[in-house]
């Protein structure tokens, strides 16, 4: 099949590849000229493993190209995949849909009779029917669940395919372009637009939900003297709870998670109904980074004022450069504003973190990073931080005292190397010993 895909941002870039990738000629469609370019290029301009190799390819063969023009897109193919951003507004809770709205408005305009408009954009419940009372073309949704850093493998290989379809045309060219994946076994739930649209938002609703739970029971266990990784283990050993999304630390960030839950309040306060319980989810989320920011008052004797402090770690997550809503980069712009010296060390997002933190300070390693250092918070998992030897790292700092945000580093290992250690809802190390005393 002939297929466009509009905004070739995080998840359309990786669509219009994997859509190339099961058979179909691609067109990418993105405002920006110079994403565009780099794509036609084959040149992927933000990281996400598997997708170079696969840009690369099928920009080679011709499967996949890359335009600016709209007039370009509606004569080439007859399914339209909208996927340009849905940030949060910069005056409320809500979503901004101006991208969206003018995206399916140019398709509109010159789509003939024939054209599908296909949302895959995280929009608010009730805007798919808005655009197709708004539009002479069809319309569907068919939101997307990928996560960034396994972004290829989730479009290749998803849980399910959820089809916001009007008709059974609609459902039919759906079904074609994702048969391969159809064919491999891929659960597909077909649904109206507002459950199909509800789908996507309960799903990110409800992931962080779950990460907000843990680390609200990282805050009681820090108020008892309890340890959130144990209990965690302890819990998501119940298939009923499961042990995935329990990872306690510094919590959410990303250009989906933060925004969506405050999309969906919003909307559903819009709607009469109260989800005013996201706004805890949102609130317990933010108080993780609080608690870093306290944390290191604390181990620098009170305030941070010229003290030198490493960051490790800028992206949202590891295996991605996107610094959207950083946890990492949020910690490390407090406390610069607090008067520490702040160097951070990414091993992908350093040109984005530059960008959006001029002042802060930058190292192109780790190792450099640690230099001098009087304080080390270690905000984002990449596994590399994990190789980093507690020996060596006391060579180079300081001080040896570090905070492991994302309770992943081995305390025992450090502490051994004499490192002053401490991770979040988790005793520090020398409180081993009053086990099983209430700390109040
Ligand atoms: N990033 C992710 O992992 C996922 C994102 N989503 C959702 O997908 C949507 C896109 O997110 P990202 O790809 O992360 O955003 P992004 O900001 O990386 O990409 C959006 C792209 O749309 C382009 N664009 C804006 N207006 C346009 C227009 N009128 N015509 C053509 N292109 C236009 C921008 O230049 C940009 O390249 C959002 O609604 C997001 O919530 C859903 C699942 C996963
Ligand atoms: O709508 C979206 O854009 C996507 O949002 C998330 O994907 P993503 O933001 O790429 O990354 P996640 O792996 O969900 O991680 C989100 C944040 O939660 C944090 N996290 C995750 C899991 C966990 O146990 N603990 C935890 O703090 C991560 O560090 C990261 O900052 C969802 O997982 C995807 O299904 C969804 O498609």
């Amino acid at each position: 099949m002939r297929l466009t895909v509009i905004g070739t941002g995080y998840l359309g870039a990786t669509h219009a590849a994997c859509m190339a990738e099961l058979g179909h000629e691609v067109l990418g469609v993105d405002v920006d000229p110079d994403k565009v370019a780099a794509l036609q290029a084959g040149r992927v301009p933000f990281h996400e493993p598997a997708l170079p190799e696969l840009l690369a390819k099928h920009t080679a063969s011709g499967r996949l190209r890359f335009t600016t023009s709209y007039e370009e897109a509606a004569a080439f193919g007859e399914v339209h995949f909208i996927c340009v951003g849905t940030p949060q507004r910069k005056d409320s809770e809500g979503a901004d849909l101006r991208y969206v709205d003018s995206a399916f408005a140019s398709m509109a305009r010159y789509a003939g009779p024939d054209a599908l408009l296909v949302g895959k954009s995280t929009v608010p419940v009730g805007t798919a029917g808005r655009l197709a009372d708004t539009h002479a073309a069809e319309i569907a949704w068919n939101p997307e669940f990928l996560r960034e850093g396994f972004a290829v493998e989730d479009t290749l290989r998803p849980d399910r395919l959820v089809l916001g379809v009007g008709s059974e045309r609609a459902e039919a060219l759906l079904r074609a372009v994702y048969a391969p994946v159809i064919a491999a076994g891929t659960p597909v739930v077909t649904a109206d637009f507002p459950t199909a649209e509800l789908v996507k938002t309960a799903a990110n609703a409800f992931l962080a939900t779950k990460i907000s739970f843990i680390n609200a029971m990282a805050e009681v266990c820090e108020a008892t003297g309890a340890d959130v990784s144990v209990l965690a283990e302890a819990i998501g050993h119940d298939d009923r709870i499961g042990k995935k999304f329990l990872r306690s630390g510094v919590g959410f960030g990303g250009g989906c998670l933060p925004k969506d839950i405050r999309a969906f309040a919003h909307r559903a306060d819009e709607l009469g109904v109260s989800l005013a319980f996201l706004r805890e989810v949102d609130a317990i989320n933010m108080r993780r980074r609080d608690r870093v920011v306290e944390l290191a008052r604390e181990l620098c004797g009170g305030a941070v004022l010229g003290a030198r402090i490493t960051v490790l770690g800028a992206a949202f997550k590891p295996d991605s450069d996107d610094i959207r809503d950083s946890p990492a980069l949020n910690v490390a712009a407090r406390l610069r504003l607090d008067g520490a010296d702040v160097t951070v060390h990414d091993p992908e997002a350093m040109d984005n973190a530059r960008k959006a933190f001029p002042l802060l300070g930058y190292a192109v390693s780790a190792e450099e990073a640690l230099v001098g250092a009087d304080l080390v918070l270690h905000l984002t998992e990449w596994p590399q931080f994990r190789e980093i030897s507690p020996d060596t790292a006391r060579s180079l700092v300081s001080r040896p005292r570090i905070v492991d945000g994302r309770g992943v580093l081995d305390a025992a290992e450090w502490v051994a190397a004499g490192w002053e250690f401490r991770a979040l809802g988790r005793p520090a190390p020398g409180e081993a010993d009053r086990m099983g005393r209430l700390k109040r």
